[in-house]
This record gives structure tokens, C-alpha cells and sequence, in this order.
């Protein structure tokens, strides 16, 4: 039996697809690689015939793998020998708790901190540094196969930086934790120490499919290819990505090119390509791939590649009246060109100045929703059992939702029964049903929130102070929460507390969305809007190689537009005061030679 009908995908789609062995598929924007990704998953897991091997599918967001999963079952796949998750939750489930007990620093057990955490830590460590003072900050690290990286490039600020850096790991090892980069470091020790862990995991794996490879860290490499290479063909790796979207250089993702990764691996890859791009219009990709710092193929599929694009730049705008040019474009946007406002995305390269703006916009046009990933106001830890719970809680029943809560409640269940309360007799639809009865009157979010969680717990005579894990899991999202709420109070986003707006956050795409540039990665819109393209904000001050990488992030915004594309260099942004005068417009795109529309 097919798994899909004749036009879901493309011959290259398919090609990869059915290819044998190891691939390495290079995609343009817009190219159907998730939709790629998706069925191979599918077929594999249709394949497969072992109850004892698994599909592992690594994403670059808790987001994306939630997406997959849920497209998977849609396909009609059973999904119970799919695992699928961040790179993170790979090391955390697959090498950390098994084998954490090889560990000399971690033998006895082991946290994971909250980035809350670790900042709070950061900051105390910091403080006696003054005169250069160090800010937590600036103490950005990750690790490589082989060393520590520090991400600051200052050579008289280093020294500094690494003794707070031993400071740090040797409080978090005192107390038995770890960070994200951690996590990683001492996998990828277990996967090198003990070659016997590789081989009994590639005895599970099947395949590992990997997505968005251009932002992989060498450290994740080494993990991977030592498993693949431990398995001598028994474990057959899909990677998926475009090295023209590698925006976590300054974080150490590259894409590895597939000499490295068969040298690595020991392993035979087969490269294959998508060259279709079923999103944008002729204009719009003519424009980004101006912007390519890798050579490909890009060939206009898409419903709207004959569309007459706008492309504008403005880069006379005054800060000041910012605001009302990006009211115009969006009222000319949805009045003339008839673009629905869903179909909206304002980008800014930074959070502080994207979220001024936000409410200044909402102020500005009370008619619209806007929405964005980054105005959550409380932080989205997956790992965190609230946090997991926040989405039924703040999810109303409906039809359209009905598979996916029910999941959620499903989640919530194997999360209580992981932290050890006897769920046997609760099933996922008597949970939410009896979520979807609790009511509470309260317009506060934190306050909702806390009243909510209570009368769940309640409801299900499950007691916090006897667990000291689900205790600390209460904490650490309450103390995020309140964290992340006060600095947005501060910007003046006063809105942020009301439960209207907690509830946003699950809603489908209702309004205008409003991102960073790296939280839009893999979305689309019709009209894409961004601000703030300065020298410092793109390139970001601390990226080494300042062109390339302000290609690769205008080449990722660019992309995500399907039909209009403004850019805007808004003149008189002020400097820090110490370093006075105003950011000037992001120089290589300022000299694009470019007829762009007068709009
Ligand atoms: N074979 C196909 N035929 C028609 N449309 C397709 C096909 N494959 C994918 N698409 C459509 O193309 C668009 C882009 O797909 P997708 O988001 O998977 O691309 P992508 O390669 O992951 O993009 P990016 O890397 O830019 O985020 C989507 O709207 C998707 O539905």
C-alpha cells in the first residue's frame, strides 16, 4: 500500500526518499524539505519490521518535532517506534540517564537547570568582576568535540571569562547539574569513553533523521556520526538541511560537508538535492538568492511564482516615525493587496526593540491580533511538567483541537507516572475531562495559572510537597515565569499579565505575527516586514565573518516571504552611550544594487 497519493511529492522528494543507505539531502528554501523529512519518517516507520529498533528523528525545536509527530499520525502511521526530539532530550534519553553512571562528576544522579537557573548562577558569579565589568552575558560558551569555545570574541576580556567559566561548571558539578551545553559535553564523553554504549544504541536505531543540519554543533556531529560509525551500516542516517540558513554560527552550528561527514562516520553517503521552491514568487526568490554564500539551484514551483512581487527598502525612515511606515505597510498590505493579516510578519533581528515596537503597533492598530513566539509570558520549558500542563490549561475544548489536547493530556499522564504517582487509572480523556470543568474567574495569567494547577492537583489528590522533583518543576516555571513577565512590565508591555494574552500563546495563527528572525525559521507568510537591519543587529557585533553571516540572515528572512518583502534600515537608532552616535544600515545590503518598488 502507498503511503501517499500520487502529487504529494516531487520526484527529488521521493528519490531521497527511497534512496538506500545513508543521504545527505541539500535543500533550497521552500523545497519541502520538513514535507520530505515527514514521509521518510513515515515510510521508515512502515518499514520497519522489529519490535525492538526504533526511528529517531532529531529537530531543531520541541515545536518542529511536535509538528512532525502529528503530521506523521495524520498520515496513518503508528508512531510507537518513532522517538523524536531536540538533540537535548536525544542525549538525555538516550545516553544521559541510561548511562549517567559512568560518569565520575555525575555517578550519584543529576539535574538539568532551567537557562533561569543558570543565568541567576551566571549573574552571582559575575558580579566581583567590574572594571571591565563582565556581564552574564557575555559568558556564552559551547563545546566542541575536542575544547570549550567562548563565544565573546574579546581578547582582553577571555581570561576573565574562563575563570568564571570554571567558577560555574565546578558550582553546577557541586550540585549535581547541568546546562544545555553540558548535557552535551558529557554525552558525547560517555559516546567516546565507553564504545560500548554506541553499539548497544545502534542496535535500536534503525535510522536517524536529522533536520536542519546547517545548525548542528561539531559536538552533535561527533555524537551522531560515532553511533552511525559504531554500527558499521546497521544504523542508516537522513540529513536534511541548507547551508545557506546556517544562523547559529556564533553558537558553533555549521553544515558539515558530506566528505567530513563520511570520513566521520566511516559510512557511505549519498548526496541528493531539492531544487523546487513552492513558496515564494519569481521576484522574491530572485531577490534572496542574492544573498547565497553556497552555491544551489533554486527553480519557482509555487502557486504564486508569476505574482508581481513588492520588494522595498527604506532606508531613510526616521526611528521616529517607524512606527507609523510599518502601520502603512501592513494597512496597504491587507487594503490593496489584499493580504490577510495571518498572512503578516513583522521581523526584528532583536527581541527588545521587536517587542517596543509590538506594542507600539498594537496601540497603533487596535483592529489587528499580533503574535509571536517570543511574547509568551512564561517560558516555554518543555521539559517542565507545568509547562506541559499550561497547554490544556490554557487551551479551551474544541473540535479542531480535540486530537491534540487529547495528546497533551496523554503527555501529562506519562509525565506524572516519570515522576513517580500511580496513574494507572487515569486515562487521557478522563484527565481532560476533568481539566475541561475546572473554571476559574481570574483575569491575572500568574494567578490563573497558580489557581489552576492547585485544583488540578487537587482534583487528582496528587500531593506537590511529595515530590521533590514536581516541586522544583513548580518553582522553576513560576520563578521563569515572574522573570520573564517583569522585564517585559519594564518595556511597558503592561498587556503581558492579562490571561487573554496567556492564552495567545496555544492559539493557531490569529493575527499579524511578530519574530526574531531566528524564531521564524521554517515558517512562511505572504508579506514579510523587517526592521532593524543594521550593522551590529545583522551581522549581530559578536559574529566573526560580518558579511556572511548578514547574508545568511537576510537570506533566511527573505525566504520565508512568499509574495511582498519590505526591509527597512530605519536611520538614528542610538548606540549604546558608550559607544555613542547611531547604528548605520547592515552594509551588504545597503549595496545591493537593487530596482526595488516604490511602494
Ligand atoms: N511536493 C510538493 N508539492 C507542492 N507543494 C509542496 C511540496 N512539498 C512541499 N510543498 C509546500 O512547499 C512549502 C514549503 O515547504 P516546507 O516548509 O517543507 O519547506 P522547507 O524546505 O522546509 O523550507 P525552509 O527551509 O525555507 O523553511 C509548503 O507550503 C509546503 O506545503
Amino acid at each position: 500500500m502507498r503511503l501517499w497519493d500520487k502529487d504529494v511529492l516531487n520526484s527529488e522528494q521521493e528519490d531521497a526518499i527511497f534512496c538506500p543507505g545513508n543521504v545527505l539531502l541539500v535543500a533550497c528554501p521552500g523545497s519541502g524539505k520538513t514535507r520530505a523529512l515527514t514521509y521518510k519518517i513515515a515510510y521508515e516507520l512502515d518499514r520497519l519490521n522489529s519490535s525492538t529498533r526504533s526511528v529517531i528523528a532529531i529537530t531543531y525545536t520541541n515545536a518542529a518535532a511536535e509538528e512532525i509527530k502529528e503530521r506523521i499520525e495524520l498520515i496513518g502511521v503508528d508512531t510507537n517506534r518513532l522517538w523524536i526530539g531536540t538533540i537535548h532530550s536525544f542525549c538525555l534519553e538516550w545516553i544521559l540517564r541510561p548511562y549517567h553512571h559512568l560518569l565520575e562528576d555525575f555517578k550519584f544522579g543529576f539535574k538539568i537547570a532551567s537557562p533561569h537557573d543558570y543565568e541567576d548562577l551566571m549573574d552571582e558569579i559575575c558580579r566581583p568582576y567590574q572594571n571591565p565589568q563582565i556581564r552574564a552575558g557575555q559568558c556564552g560558551y559551547y563545546y566542541t568535540s575536542t575544547n570549550m569555545v567562548i563565544s565573546d570574541s574579546s581578547i582582553t576580556r577571555r581570561p576573565k571569562i574562563e575563570r568564571i567559566l570554571r567558577s560555574y561548571h565546578a558550582r553546577l558539578i557541586e550540585e549535581r547539574t547541568m546546562d544545555f551545553e553540558m548535557i552535551l559535553y558529557y554525552s558525547h564523553l560517555i559516546i567516546v569513553s565507553f564504545p560500548a554504549v554506541a553499539k548497544i544504541l545502534t542496535l535500536i536505531f534503525a535510522h536517524i533523521l536529522v533536520d536542519e543540519y546547517q545548525d548542528t554543533k561539531e559536538i552533535q556531529y561527533s555524537i551522531l556520526t560515532k553511533i552511525i560509525s559504531a554500527g558499521h551500516g546497521r544504523t542508516l542516517a537522513f540529513i536534511v538541511g541548507d547551508p545557506n540558513q546556517s544562523i547559529y554560527q556564533s553558537m558553533g552550528g555549521y553544515s558539515m560537508s558530506i566528505e567530513e561527514l563520511i570520513q566521520r562516520s566511516g559510512a557511505h553517503f549519498t548526496a541528493k538535492f531539492l531544487t523546487g521552491n513552492y513558496r515564494s514568487s519569481s521576484e522574491i526568490i530572485e531577490y534572496f538568492d542574492h544573498y547565497k554564500t553556497t552555491d544551489n539551484v533554486i527553480e519557482p514551483r509555487g502557486v504564486h511564482h508569476s505574482y508581481e512581487s513588492k520588494i522595498t527598502y527604506n532606508s531613510t525612515v526616521e526611528l521616529n516615525d517607524l512606527v507609523e511606515e510599518i502601520t502603512r505597510l501592513i494597512t496597504v498590505n491587507v487594503n490593496v493587496l489584499n493580504i490577510f493579516p495571518e498572512e503578516i510578519c513583522v521581523i526584528g533581528p532583536r527581541w527588545i526593540p521587536l517587542a517596543l515596537l509590538t506594542r507600539a503597533l498594537m496601540v497603533r492598530m487596535p483592529e489587528f491580533n499580533f503574535n509571536g513566539p517570543g511574547m509568551a509570558p512564561f517560558a516555554r520549558d518543555y521539559d517542565n511538567f507545568f509547562f506541559k500542563l499550561c497547554r490544556i490549561a490554557l487551551t479551551e475544548p474544541s473540535p479542531d483541537l480535540y486530537v491534540r489536547r487529547l495528546k497533551w493530556a496523554g503527555e501529562i499522564i506519562d509525565e506524572l507516572t516519570n515522576l513517580g504517582f500511580n496513574c494507572s487509572k487515569i486515562t487521557a480523556k478522563m484527565l481532560l475531562k476533568t481539566v475541561n470543568q475546572i473554571t476559574i474567574e481570574e483575569n491575572n495569567g500568574i494567578e490563573y495559572l497558580r489557581l489552576f494547577f492547585d485544583s488540578f492537583l487537587n482534583h487528582f489528590d496528587i500531593h506537590k510537597p511529595s515530590s521533590a522533583q514536581l516541586t522544583a518543576h513548580y518553582e522553576a516555571f513560576f520563578r521563569a515565569s515572574e522573570r520573564r513577565i517583569q522585564s517585559l512590565l519594564r518595556e511597558g508591555q503592561d498587556y503581558i499579565i492579562t490571561i487573554e494574552n496567556f492564552r495567545r500563546v496555544f492559539r493557531q495563527r490569529d493575527g499579524i505575527t511578530v519574530s526574531t528572525i531566528h524564531g521564524v525559521k521554517g515558517a512562511e507568510f505572504d508579506t514579510v516586514i523587517v526592521f532593524a537591519l543594521l550593522e551590529d543587529y545583522v551581522p549581530h557585533f559578536s559574529d566573526g565573518d560580518r558579511d556572511g553571516s548578514a547574508k545568511k540572515t537576510l537570506y533566511v528572512a527573505c525566504s520565508r516571504a512568499k509574495r511582498n518583502l519590505h526591509l527597512i534600515s530605519e536611520r538614528g537608532r542610538p548606540r549604546a552611550a558608550w559607544l555613542g552616535g547611531h547604528y548605520e544600515p547592515t552594509t551588504v545590503l545597503h549595496n545591493h544594487d537593487f530596482d526595488y518598488d516604490v511602494f
